[in-house]
């Protein structure tokens, strides 16, 4: 994590190069907050990320607040994602909202069985833009693609809310983890491009870089 509220993603060109001993095992730094109603699987998400492991079973409701890191390399640069999983109850919100303001990048996650969690997708994007950076990098994902049989939000329809509010999007599966690794990865790109991008890079587009790497459902991404 930056440490400093409101910063962007650091580079860690101040290290100096004459105690290796000390020298961090990466090159920027960057936190992410996981969002979105509860039970949309937030916290399976962040564990298929970290250990690529899925946690079926009883479902246990996030308190508070918790974070992993996680260290990503992205065209040779080292980036360490320090993601924090938020409660998505109503009874936490007053505590995570405190927690927007130094996020550099947020994943806001619905669930593709789950009606309400897509129709509160507006609620929560009207949050961010209360309480996060203005420049925050904002992805959604429609989560439980691996779910065939119970879906109610079509693909189609949250390439459409992305679309109105300019965000990239894909549908995810943290059971399987179709998408998960990607999702991270493009921010962590995009992160290490607002560090800072040499002269001769190309410029970098989030959302091209999602659209050309997605992988879709295999099965039915319809009703
Ligand atoms: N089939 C399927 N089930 C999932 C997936 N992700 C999560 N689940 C299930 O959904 C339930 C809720 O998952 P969590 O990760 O705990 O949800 P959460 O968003 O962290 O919930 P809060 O902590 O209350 O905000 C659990 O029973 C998970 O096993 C997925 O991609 N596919």
């Amino acid at each position: 994590m930056t440490g400093t509220p409101g910063a962007a993603a650091t580079r860690d060109s101040e290290t100096p190069q004459r105690s290796p001993p000390c020298s961090p095992s990466y090159d920027l730094t960057g936190k992410v907050m996981l969002l979105g109603d509860s039970g949309v699987g937030k916290t399976c998400f962040l564990i298929q990320f970290k250990d690529g492991a899925f946690l079926s079973g009883t479902f246990i409701a996030t308190v508070g607040i918790d974070f992993r890191n996680k260290v990503v390399t992205v065209d040779g640069v080292r980036v360490k994602l320090q993601i924090w999983d938020t409660a998505g109850q109503e009874r936490f919100r007053s505590v995570t909202h405190a927690y927007y303001r130094d996020a550099q990048a947020l994943l806001l996650l619905y669930d593709i069985t789950n009606k309400s969690s897509f129709d509160n997708i507006r609620a929560w994007l009207t949050e961010i833009h209360e309480y996060a950076q203005r420049d925050v990098v904002i992805m959604l994902l429609g989560n439980k693609a691996d779910v065939s049989s119970g879906r109610v939000i079509r693909s189609e329809d949250g390439e459409t809310l992305a679309r109105e509010y300019g965000v990239p999007f894909m549908e995810t599966s943290a059971k399987t983890g179709m998408n998960v690794e990607l999702a991270f990865l493009a921010i962590a790109k995009e992160l290490k491009h607002r560090a800072g991008q040499r002269a001769d890079e190309p410029s970098f587009q989030i959302r091209d870089y999602v659209e050309s790497q997605k992988k879709r459902p295999s099965c039915c991404s319809f009703l």
